[in-house]
This record gives structure tokens, C-alpha cells and sequence, in this order.
């Protein structure tokens, strides 16, 4: 295949064109009576159209025929998605999952959608609030299927593999995704295009990462990427935030995360490498889950080494990268995520039972009983 060519600008209005049909996007105004090429218009709105122009997200199609060319919807087997938060009881314990098993493509074909499988999530997709994390399990290209997904913005996190996304924007390798289902048209049929509500797909090397360059533990806020906002300013749907390569120099500091108990709730990932609060059992592929309130922090090994280690500057979880989508909901865990894809890790808790009081009651100064 060709080598695929980006624009560049997170939230920019863009533009393009098949360079086979030059000149394609109207002039000067969206609707005239008869497009370039005779093509159909239509508009992909983002935000409500009464929001204030500068969070107001559309784009326009120039299409070969327009979306709404398509037969019913039919209803198709859920296969392993739900948004039934009721299917288990509540879990307030600490969830950690092993690295969820790939199938077999001499076993058995799945592709990207049969390959989704719903782990947790909370919210009403009546209402658009709510989020879901999906673990998709693929080993199959989707062919001539394709999907689109109404309820929400998909993001999608790869940790295994490469994903060529076909948009009606363009093909990129990883991206977040919308398109529509249509039978026996192709929906990608978008000859030209421009706007500022599209498809997007980030390198997470390219973060320009900050820490605290003195003293104490800034709070991985410092670290969002991405925000799903809620109707409440300043609390989000869900927060995208990585922990990626960087350096540590923080004074008279106990670097690694701390302890703490979070009113928002936790789903972890890690894409490479070793995350900084786990010396081990938090792998690349698997995940963890701290719903609200629910204590979490470094294992023993980690407290024990970080409040001895001699505090030189020092580079941080070198070649990793974990990932956490902080959220206001309270999540539920599917029966697939607690039982049927059998990763749980039953041993999870286990990593916090070494920890020992130090408590010296007789002296205030740690550096004498050290
Ligand atoms: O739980 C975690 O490992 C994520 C996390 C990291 C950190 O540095 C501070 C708070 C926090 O939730
Ligand atoms: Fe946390």
C-alpha cells in the first residue's frame, strides 16, 4: 500500500480532495445547488449547533451518495458487548487482569468487532453519559464489514498489533473511529472533505511530558492527554492520561505514585514496558481497575525501594508506557471481566499484604532509625 500521508493540527479546520477529482470541495460556501462532480453534500456535526463558535465541531462530505443511502438497520448478536452495568454485583475490590488472550487465527477468525468485549463501564447511552472500556481481541481484518459507533467518541488504545483504520476521512494505521454501516454501497465514498471534526490518531511519544522539577509529587493531571468532558466543569467523563518515559528529580521525595483513595474511579492499562507503582503482575496487555474510594498505591517492593533509594536524578520507567482513563462515573465490571475471560487476577491484592508498619513512636526523624 502506499505510504499514507497525515495532516497535522489537533482541532484544526482541514481539508482534502481525491487528487483524482481536483477542485472537488465547493468554493466560497458548503451548499451550492449542484456540488463539483455532482456530488452529494452533508454535513457531520460534533457539538450542538448552538454551542459558541469556538467549541463548535462539523465538517462536510462530498460524497458519491450521501449516508442515508442505506437499507434498515437489522438487529445482529451483541456477540460480547453490553451496557447492562447489573449483570454482576458491585466490586469495590482492587481488579487487576492478566493480559487478555489474543484467539488464534488457525483456531478461529475475529475480527475488530467480533473481537470487542466489554470489561466494564457505567452510564445510560440515552442520556450520552456514561463511558465503557472495551477490550478488543482481534486477529482478523473486518474484510467488507465495517462499523460505526453512535453512542460516543471511540478511542482506541492498540497494544498488540497494527490497526489499518479505513475512515470516510482517509485510512490511518491508529485512530479513534466513526463511520457509518451501509449493505451494498460503500461508505467510503467521500471524495472530498474539510471542517474541524474528524478522525485523529496521536503518537503518545510525542507528549511534551512535565514534572515536578523541585520537590513533592504533582498529581497526573500533569499527565492528560485527552478529555471527555461532563456537563460539570472541571469533572470529567473520562480523563485520558499516559505515564510515559521521563526524568525524576524531585528532592526529599518519595517519587512513585502515593497512596491514596480516589473519589473518581481508575482503569489502568500498560502498552510496554513496567509501570513505575507495580515491580511485577501488572503486565503489557492487561489492566486494573480501582473503582471509587478504593485504596490503591505502590506494591510493598516499590514502597520499600523508593523510600531508601538515594534521590539522584533518574530516568523514569524507561521505554514504557502505561495509560489510565480517570472517570467521575463509578464503573461496573462485566461477567466477562469477573469471570469468562478468565485473566483476573485472583492475586491482585496480595502485591500490598507485605507492607509493614515503620511507625517509630519515640522518634520523629527518619533518618535515625533508617
Ligand atoms: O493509581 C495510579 O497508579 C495512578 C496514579 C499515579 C500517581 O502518580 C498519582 C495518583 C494516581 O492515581
Ligand atoms: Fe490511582
Amino acid at each position: 500500500m502506499a505510504e499514507l500521508k497525515y495532516i497535522s493540527g489537533f482541532g484544526n479546520e482541514c481539508a482534502s480532495e481525491d487528487p483524482r477529482c481536483p477542485g472537488a470541495l465547493p468554493e466560497g460556501q458548503n451548499n451550492p445547488q449542484v456540488c463539483p462532480y455532482n456530488l452529494y453534500a452533508e454535513q457531520l456535526s460534533g457539538s450542538a449547533f448552538t454551542c459558541p463558535r469556538s467549541t463548535n465541531k462539523r465538517s462536510w462530505l462530498y460524497r458519491i451518495l450521501p449516508s442515508v443511502s442505506h437499507k434498515s438497520f437489522e438487529f445482529i448478536d451483541q456477540g460480547h458487548i453490553t451496557h447492562n452495568w447489573d449483570e454482576v454485583d458491585p466490586d469495590p475490590n482492587q481488579l487487576r487482569w492478566k493480559p487478555f488472550e489474543i484467539p488464534k487465527a488457525s483456531q478461529e477468525k475475529v475480527d475488530f468487532v467480533n473481537g470487542l468485549h466489554t470489561l466494564c463501564g457505567a452510564g445510560d447511552i440515552r442520556s450520552n453519559n456514561g463511558l465503557a472500556v472495551h477490550i478488543f481481541l482481534c486477529n482478523t481484518s473486518m474484510g467488507n464489514r465495517c462499523f460505526y459507533n453512535s453512542d460516543g467518541d471511540l478511542l482506541i488504545v492498540p497494544q498488540k498489533g497494527k490497526l489499518l483504520i479505513y475512515t470516510e476521512f482517509g485510512k490511518m494505521l491508529v485512530q479513534p473511529n466513526e463511520i457509518c454501516v451501509i449493505q451494498d454501497v460503500s461508505p467510503f465514498n467521500v471524495v472530498a472533505w474539510h471542517g474541524n471534526y474528524t478522525p485523529y490518531k496521536y503518537n503518545l511519544e510525542n507528549f511534551m511530558v512535565i514534572n515536578s522539577v523541585a520537590f513533592d509529587h504533582a498529581d497526573p493531571s500533569i499527565f492528560t492527554v485527552l478529555t471527555a468532558k461532563s456537563v460539570r466543569p472541571g469533572v470529567a467523563i473520562a480523563d485520558f492520561v499516559i505515564f510515559p518515559p521521563r526524568w525524576g528529580v524531585a528532592d526529599k521525595t518519595f517519587r512513585p505514585p502515593y497512596y491514596h483513595r480516589n473519589c473518581m474511579s481508575e482503569f489502568m492499562g500498560l502498552i510496554k514496558g513496567h509501570y513505575e507503582a507495580k515491580q511485577g503482575g501488572f503486565l503489557p496487555g492487561g489492566g486494573s481497575l480501582h473503582s471509587p474510594m478504593t485504596p490503591h498505591g505502590p506494591d510493598a517492593d516499590c514502597f520499600e525501594k523508593a523510600s531508601k533509594a538515594k534521590l539522584a536524578p533518574e530516568r523514569i520507567a524507561d521505554g514504557t508506557m502505561a495509560f489510565m482513563f480517570e472517570s467521575s462515573l463509578n464503573m461496573a465490571v462485566t461477567k466477562w471481566g469477573l469471570k469468562t475471560c478468565n485473566c483476573l487476577d485472583e492475586n491482585y491484592y496480595k502485591c500490598w499484604e507485605p507492607l509493614k508498619s515503620h511507625f517509630t513512636p519515640n522518634s520523629r526523624n527518619p533518618a535515625e532509625t533508617n
